[in-house]
C-alpha cells in the first residue's frame, strides 16, 4: 500500500534530521513541506509567533488541539522549563502515530503526552485522568469549527485560570470566524491579533492571542 505524505514527511525526518534536535526536526520539515509537499504544520513564520506566546504565558502545564504530525508539540516543547509538560490531542490515529514517533526522535517525549481521540471527550478528562489543575497556555489548531465550542468547554471544565493564554492558529485562512467574533465579544477575553501568513505559501493568515481574565 502506497505511503502516506504524514509517512513521507516523517521518514524524510528520520533521514535526515538529527536525532535529539527538535530545532533539526522542525528546519527539516519545513524545508520538506516548503520544497516538497505542501502540509498543514505551522511552519516558521506562524512558529515564531508561537514561540514568542509560549514564553509568555512560560506554561507548567500547555494543551495542544490538533497534534497532526508533531512538529507544533516539538516547536512548543522545546521551549518548556523543567518539569513543565504539554498534553496534546490529536482524534485521527495515521496521525497520531506519526506523531508519536517524530516527538520520540526528536528527544521531547518526557514533555509531552499525546492524546489520542476527540478533543469534547479528552477536554472534560483533563483534570481527573490527566492531574492538570488548570492550563497556562492552549494552542488551538484543530478543525476550525471546533475552536469555539472547546473554548466553551475548557471554560465549562473550570480548566482556565486569570492569565491563561489561548493561541488560535488560521484566523484568516482556513479561518475560524466564529471564534474570532465570539473571543472579540467576550468580557472574559483580551484577544490581540498577529497578522501572518499560511505556511509555506504567500496566502495572508494570522494568529488570534485570547487572554483569558477570569
Ligand atoms: O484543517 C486544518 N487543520 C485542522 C487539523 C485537524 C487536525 O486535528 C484533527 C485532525 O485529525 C487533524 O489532525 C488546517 C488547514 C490548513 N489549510 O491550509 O487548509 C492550514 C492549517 O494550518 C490547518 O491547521
Ligand atoms: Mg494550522
Amino acid at each position: 500500500m502506497n505511503q502516506s505524505k504524514e509517512q513521507r514527511i516523517l521518514n524524510f525526518v528520520l533521514q535526515n534530521a538529527v536525532r535529539g534536535d527538535p530545532c533539526s526536526v522542525m528546519d527539516t520539515i519545513d524545508k520538506y513541506c516548503s520544497q516538497k509537499e505542501w502540509a498543514m504544520n505551522v511552519g516558521n513564520e506562524k512558529g515564531l509567533i508561537l514561540d514568542k506566546t509560549v514564553e509568555e504565558a512560560n506554561p507548567s502545564v500547555a494543551l495542544e488541539l490538533g497534534t497532526y504530525c508533531g512538529y507544533s508539540a516539538v516547536r512548543i516543547s522545546r521551549l518548556l522549563k523543567a518539569g513543565a509538560r504539554l498534553l496534546t490531542v490529536e482524534f485521527n490515529p495515521e496521525f497520531a502515530a506519526i506523531a508519536k514517533q517524530m516527538i520520540e526522535f526528536a528527544g521531547v517525549q518526557d514533555k509531552v503526552k499525546l492524546l489520542e481521540g476527540p478533543s469534547e471527550e479528552i477536554i472534560p478528562q483533563l483534570k481527573k485522568k490527566y492531574e492538570v489543575d488548570t492550563l497556562d497556555f492552549v494552542f488551538l489548531d484543530h478543525w476550525k469549527d471546533r475552536y469555539t465550542p472547546d473554548t466553551i468547554l475548557l471554560q465549562e471544565c473550570n480548566l482556565l485560570r486569570k492569565g491563561s493564554i489561548l493561541l488560535a492558529d488560521n484566523i484568516i485562512f482556513p479561518g475560524a470566524p466564529d471564534f474570532l467574533n465570539y473571543v472579540r465579544k467576550s468580557p472574559h477575553f483580551k484577544c490581540t491579533n498577529y497578522p501572518s501568513h499560511l505556511e509555506y505559501m504567500q496566502v495572508e493568515d494570522a494568529m488570534e492571542k485570547a487572554v483569558f481574565l477570569g
